[in-house]
């Protein structure tokens, strides 16, 4: 009745003036978007991906059932924006700002990617590492809201049916975690859960995934974490890990249950412990969309740094197998590394054979140098130095076997002996870079490229003052959390970097969902390094500045994106149809999330 007397009105003209003056209907405008939804009331207002806080328009008010369920004025996001970002300030610990922007993105989530895209230097370190590290250890302590979805033991059997309680029919992008191995952080069970989120966040507000095309999951196969185990307030599964055949048919159920559900959602591995990274990469690499990101974005972003870092030294990048690498850590993110070094020196034609390349890299794990006689089958050592491993090398970290050096020798020896000219860190340990060895590479090396690439911060392998210091100010440093720029006593400013993998994975993301890619080729992965080691200017080259800043993340997935849509269609894995004449830039620019208010209109 009312409905039919105000569309009498409105037929006058100057009533229809006045009327929307008062902002009745001054939100739909033609030609622009509206997002229907079957929600009215309440449940629009504690819906995150509906609710606009206290910016509902008058005119969205009337259509959705909100009078008088918010506060009477309606805002703008500037002055919603204005509010978050000083309750934010006010906030005194990282933790604290993170649980204060997890209840944001779990009430708002468009005003949640407005703000975290404007802010993004600080916010990655809240959202993502550091401060997510810490939220991981505490996540049973801090828990408030579920997000994402959990598989465990006792979801055996109930996969496929369990999929459907996901109230979304697309998603694009799952994160998934079983927990193993949280940074550098070890075993946090289902506490891991934090990781998933906070990529996915980086993967909308940096890579413009849609919110709801995302999916955080846990596999919650248990955890040997034993203070976790004992801790009542602990949310997991109370039992130690499922291995073996139980663990990969555990995993199986679960892939086979997503991909029925989403045949087009890309699987990223995130935190998967070794050897269960690569085994779990290696079996489904060639049959879904997937690709670990330990493994393979850590591998493009360092290689990225140090072909960056060739050209900040004045060297041409593709001379990369010219550098003697050493790189203590042989776990996924060391052997991942390692190997997009090596395929990136075959691609570039200067070494015959991977064999050849695999002599320019030394490894270390965490009993020293993999040296003479580790070969032996991987049986453990007993010449060497040091503890013996108690378990055997696999076939990919033998590559790196150095017949000429003892096995175990420590990082100082190795540095001695082999006068490396890049030096990089995947060990969770910090510490690991001793000042006597950065003090010797720096004797050998005029710039010594050091790369503490563990993360949090608190487990890097050295920090950037320590970095600085020990070089005389000499090295071109990245480390995988951010560490802040150091002044030297004598006024130099050292320029640090971050080389995490949110400068990759994003990207990588944003251009495989818009391709529509059924594979993710290792071509996708050096293409991701090569443009992302372009990116900074001669000028920021030559202060050691290898990357634009976090701030600029958006813009690198952009370029990421575009390369690895181009590459899905030149190498033949791209499902999605290009119309005639579309640039695939365009394209991929275009695609991409921008957080603002679309107008909502209801229908049943
Ligand atoms: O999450 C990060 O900061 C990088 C990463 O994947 C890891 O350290 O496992
Ligand atoms: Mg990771």
């Amino acid at each position: 009745m009312l409905q039919r007397r105000l569309a009498a009105t409105l037929r006058s003209h100057a009533f229809k003036r006045s009327y929307s003056s008062i902002g009745v209907f001054p939100d739909l405008v033609k030609d622009k978007t509206v997002q229907i939804t079957n929600s009215r009331g309440v449940n629009v207002i504690h819906d995150p991906l509906l609710s606009k806080g206290t910016a509902f328009s008058i005119a969205e008010r009337e259509r959705l059932s909100l009078r008088g369920l918010v506060p009477p004025r309606c805002q703008e996001m500037d002055k919603q924006l204005a509010r978050v970002k000083a309750n934010l300030d006010a906030c005194e610990t990282p933790l604290s700002k993170f649980v204060f922007v997890t209840a944001l993105q779990d009430r708002n989530e468009t005003l949640f990617y407005r703000l975290l895209i404007d802010n993004l230097e600080e916010l990655a370190g809240i959202i993502y590492t550091p401060t997510v590290g810490l939220a991981c250890q505490k996540f049973h302590s801090i828990y408030r809201r579920s997000r994402g979805m959990y598989f465990s033991t006792q979801d055996r059997g109930a996969m496929s049916a369990m999929v459907y309680n996901w109230p979304q029919d697309e998603v694009d992008v799952i994160v998934v975690t079983d927990g193993s191995r949280v940074l550098g952080l070890g075993d946090l069970g289902a506490n891991g859960m934090q990781i998933p989120i906070g990529k996915l966040s980086l993967y909308v507000a940096a890579g413009g995934i849609r919110p709801k095309a995302i999916l955080p999951v846990v596999l919650d196969v248990g955890t040997n974490n034993e203070k976790l185990l004992h801790d009542p307030l602990y949310l997991g599964m109370g039992h130690p890990r499922l291995e073996s055949e139980d663990y990969y048919e555990f995993v199986d159920e679960w892939v086979n249950a997503v991909k029925a559900r989403w045949p087009n959602a890309l699987i990223q591995f995130e935190d998967f412990k070794y050897p269960h990274a690569y085994n779990l990469l290696n079996k489904y690499r060639d049959e879904i969309t997937c690709f670990n990101d330990d493994i393979q974005s850590t591998s493009a972003i360092t290689l990225a740094g140090i072909l960056a870092a060739l050209k900040a030294r004045g060297k041409k990048i593709d001379d990369l197998a010219e550098e003697r690498i050493v790189c203590v850590g042989a776990g996924s993110a060391g052997v991942g590394v390692c190997e997009g070094i090596v395929d990136c020196m075959v691609a570039q034609g200067k070494v015959r054979t991977r064999e050849e390349a695999y002599s320019r890299i030394w490894m270390l794990d965490q009993y020293g140098l993999i040296g003479n006689s580790a070969i032996a089958d991987g049986e453990p050592n007993r010449i060497g130095q040091g503890p013996n491993r108690p378990d055997k090398l696999d076939e990919r970290q033998r590559s790196y076997t150095k017949m000429d050096l003892p096995d175990r020798i420590s990082l100082e020896e190795v540095v001695e002996k082999v006068k490396p000219t890049v030096l990089l860190g995947l060990t969770g340990v910090k510490g690991a870079f001793t000042e006597k060895s950065i003090r010797t590479m720096a004797q050998h090396t005029e710039k010594p490229v050091v790369f503490p690439l563990s993360n949090p911060d608190t487990h890097a392998e050295c920090s950037a003052e320590e970095a600085f210091k020990w070089t005389n100010g000499k090295a071109i440093f990245a480390s995988g959390s951010p560490f802040k720029d150091v002044t030297l006593p004598n006024g130099q400013v050292c320029k640090t970097n971050q080389c995490n993998n949110s400068y990759s994975f994003p990207g990588l993301g944003l251009g495989i969902t818009v391709s529509r890619a059924t594979k993710v080729t290792p071509t996708m992965f050096l293409e991701t390094a090569k443009t992302i080691a372009e990116l900074a200017s001669p000028a920021q080259l030559k202060e050691g500045i290898l990357f634009p800043g976090v701030a600029q993340l958006r813009q690198v997935s952009c370029a990421v994106g575009t390369r690895v849509c181009e590459v899905a269609y030149e190498e033949g894995v791209a499902s999605a149809k290009l119309k005639e004449g579309e640039i695939l830039s365009e394209v991929v620019k275009a695609s991409m999330f921008e957080p603002e208010y679309v107008p909502l209109v209801y229908s049943p």
